[in-house]
């Protein structure tokens, strides 16, 4: 598989404020990946680094397996990480042009990134009568002029209404199925669930998960368990082997599995064993739940 960027235990510090700590993972060619962490978690730093706008304080960045320099490699790059900016009494046509100057790519192609981004029909309209959403997919055009290898996007979907974040999350699976890799930022689990094939959790600059986002939700649950003895049903469960960590919660017991265990299995063990439950359910974290906790899991 062919590495896009990877990410080598990259640090910044803004004085006293580490933004990113020892981050590293990597991107390969025709994924989606999802930086997803609350504000303030480092991600639109992480970006800013590896776009070169940021300068890192240690660790190290390679584009494209590092045969290329950061600045010719940035030119296979689109990125929006910033709000939409063009001249707004210049229609979406013009305002394309011009970036196709600034970058010196064909304007050829500008009726064909209006398409993607559904402007085509719109293309003589002046920027200023663009609704929010609008200057957000002719920011997502003008990214892809120069067909990059990898859209990057801080973001997207921030202040548009339910609509326009359709539009957009549509836009970019539209994009990734042309077979553009996708690195965006957010910090939304839906998001991320909606779009993302791949995600990197993290919290406080640091790295608490990655892998792939159906992957996410991997954990095969936990059962909610009560008995007149507590303490023998605790032992049972510690004997168990599918059982791994067991929190007591008020009256009862809350056993997590290390793998799959059907509730008729435990039933029948504990009963085996002279125990009679009096609660058993079965349950399993939603991937919010799962977000949450991780995202809580360090406490500051
Ligand atoms: N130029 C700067 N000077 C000082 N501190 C900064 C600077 N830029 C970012 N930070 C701090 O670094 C941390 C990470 O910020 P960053 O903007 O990367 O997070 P984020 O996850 O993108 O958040 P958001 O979603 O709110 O944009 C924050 O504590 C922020 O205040």
């Amino acid at each position: 598989m062919e590495t896009i960027l990877t990410l080598n235990n990259l640090t910044k510090r803004f004085g006293p404020i580490t933004a990113v700590k020892d981050l590293s993972f990597t991107i390969e060619k025709g994924n989606v990946y999802g930086i997803l962490g609350p504000n303030g978690s480092g991600k639109s730093t992480t970006l800013g680094i590896v776009l070169n706008v940021v300068n890192k304080t240690s660790g190290d960045f390679q584009w494209f397996e590092g045969n290329e320099s950061t600045h010719n490699a940035l030119k296979k790059v689109g990125a929006i990480i910033e709000r939409p900016n063009f001249y707004p009494y210049m229609t979406a046509a013009q305002n394309l042009k011009l970036v196709c100057k600034i970058k010196d790519v064909s304007p050829d192609k500008i009726d064909e990134k209006l398409k993607i981004v559904g402007l085509l029909d719109r293309k003589n309209s002046k920027f200023r009568t663009f609704s929010l959403g609008m200057k957000q997919r002719l920011a997502i055009a003008s990214a892809l002029l120069n067909d990059p290898e990898i859209l990057i996007l801080d973001e997207p979907t921030n202040g548009l209404d339910p609509q326009g974040i359709h539009q957009i999350r549509e836009i970019i699976t539209k994009i990734a199925g042309l077979g553009t890799t996708i690195l965006l930022a957010s910090h939304l689990l839906d998001e991320v669930e909606k779009v993302c094939t791949h995600v990197v959790i993290i919290r406080k600059g640091e790295k608490l998960y990655s892998g792939r986002v159906d992957e996410m939700n991997a954990s095969h649950g936990f059962f909610e368990l009560k008995a007149s003895d507590i303490i023998k049903l605790q032992e049972l469960l510690k004997k168990h082997p599918s059982i791994g960590k067991i929190v007591p919660k008020e009256n009862c017991l809350t056993a997590f599995l290390n793998e799959p265990m059907e509730p008729e299995t435990l039933n029948t063990y504990l009963f085996e064993h002279g125990l009679v439950l009096s609660q058993l359910v079965k349950r399993k974290e939603s991937l919010e739940e799962q977000f949450l906790q991780l995202t809580n899991q360090i406490s500051a």
